[in-house]
């Protein structure tokens, strides 16, 4: 039998309280961290599912997490919300001065995802305490959650690229960060990543610094030629020549989820790139240039020809500048990479904001005439 503890309370009744066994109070413990651990879950995918379905309009995504949270709720039971104890839960003011504050979506939505996945966790260890088949069912939903983050970072991605009108592909530079930096606040959206000559120990230095201030500013970017440095440094893809690694192998190490760029000088080659799989092509050198001595231009022909058949985003490259940007998209270009235009810019802020100008003009439709 239990003992009984007897107190006064404040208008002189002696109340009688059965107290709990050891056992009994363990279970209302597990209770109360299972009853948090699913609220947590729940309110970090309604972050999740509202970005899915009001930012991306993606109603797969915005269904996984509707999915995920009713198979949540049908684990919240009375006797599991029973044991909630608000007011004595010593952890509802304590706050990580990164909760305060989010750079962007990305981050919020990372963060958000990080304590889906910890809550998850807490409860599929916690929830074999009160049945295995909890336990067994909030890994499967852990492993669903992997999966949707890798979606819908994939998805974005993606969306970010097709978004992606101007390609700042960087030189070697004293001010590399700088110069980029500035273009980046002129609205630059997509950067690669390009040093053929330095050891791997700098390039992985100086794309892991490219990384967090593209990532800080909503830009991607991209690693030139390498497979391995693009995964080592967290980059958004990788763009490989005619020369590099073939598609398929690239998406096999990278998967479906980075992105891949290939280089094209000719509608042969640029069929192949996009039955590979390449998810943008660079279409040029549209004109000789110095950063690609030697290579002969593909000429605004070649642009003619790729803004009929291309249905994957594609870059004119090569020799681009503001004085002649206007012929390159009078050829139907939408989209365009440049090394020196920004790389020797004595105001790669302004320089972008002009090309992008450009690029975003609403362009008058051609006549058509009615005979
Ligand atoms: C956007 C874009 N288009 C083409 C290239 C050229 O790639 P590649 O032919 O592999 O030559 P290198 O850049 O490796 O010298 C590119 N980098 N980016
Ligand atoms: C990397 C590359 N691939 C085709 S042309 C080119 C270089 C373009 O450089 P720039 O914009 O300085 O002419
Ligand atoms: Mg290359």
């Amino acid at each position: 039998m239990k003992e009984a503890d007897y107190y006064e309370s404040t208008n002189g009744v002696v109340v009688m309280v059965e107290p709990y066994s050891q056992q009994e109070q363990i279970q209302q413990i597990v209770y109360r961290i299972l009853d948090a651990n699913l609220d947590r879950t729940r309110e970090g995918l309604r972050i999740i599912e509202e970005w899915c379905r009001f930012g991306l309009n993606n109603a797969q995504l915005a269904g996984e997490c509707k999915y995920l949270r009713q198979e949540l709720a049908k684990w919240h039971t009375a006797e599991i919300r029973a044991a909630r104890d608000t007011v004595g839960d010593i952890g509802t003011d304590l706050s990580h001065p990164q909760e305060e504050q989010r750079a962007s979506i990305k981050s919020l939505l990372q963060a958000n995802f990080c304590r889906v996945q910890e809550a998850l966790r807490v409860l599929e260890e916690y929830g074999k305490l009160y049945s295995p088949n909890m336990g067994k069912a909030f890994k499967q939903m852990r492993y669903r959650v992997y999966t949707l983050e890798s979606s819908l970072m994939g998805y974005q991605r993606h969306q970010l690229l097709w978004r992606s009108h101007l390609y700042l592909v960087t030189s070697p530079s004293d001010s590399l960060f700088a110069t980029v930096e500035s273009a980046l606040k002129g609205g630059l959206t997509l950067v690669q990543y390009r040093d053929k000559n330095s050891d791997d120990t700098v390039r992985l230095e100086q794309a892991t610094r490219l990384r967090q201030l593209c990532h800080a500013y909503g830009a991607l970017l991209i690693m030139n030629d390498r497979v391995d440095l693009a995964l080592a440094v967290d980059a958004d893809g990788v763009h490989l020549g005619q020369q590099d690694m073939p598609i398929a192998l690239a998406r096999q190490l990278l998967g479906p989820q980075r992105i891949i760029g290939r280089s094209t000088t000719n509608s042969e080659e640029m069929h192949r790139a996009i039955n590979e799989g390449a998810d943008y092509i660079g279409v040029g050198p549209i004109y000789e240039t110095p950063t690609k001595a030697g290579k002969a231009a593909a000429g605004l022909e070649y642009v003619r020809y790729a803004a009929q058949n291309s249905p994957i985003p594609w870059f004119a490259i090569g020799g681009i500048d503001a004085n002649n940007i206007n012929d390159v998209i009078d050829a139907g270009a939408e989209r365009v990479a440049v090394v020196r235009s920004l790389m020797q810019a004595e105001q790669p802020t302004l320089v972008t904001q002009y090309l992008l100008s450009q690029l975003n003009r609403v362009r008058p439709q051609p006549e058509i005439v009615q005979n």
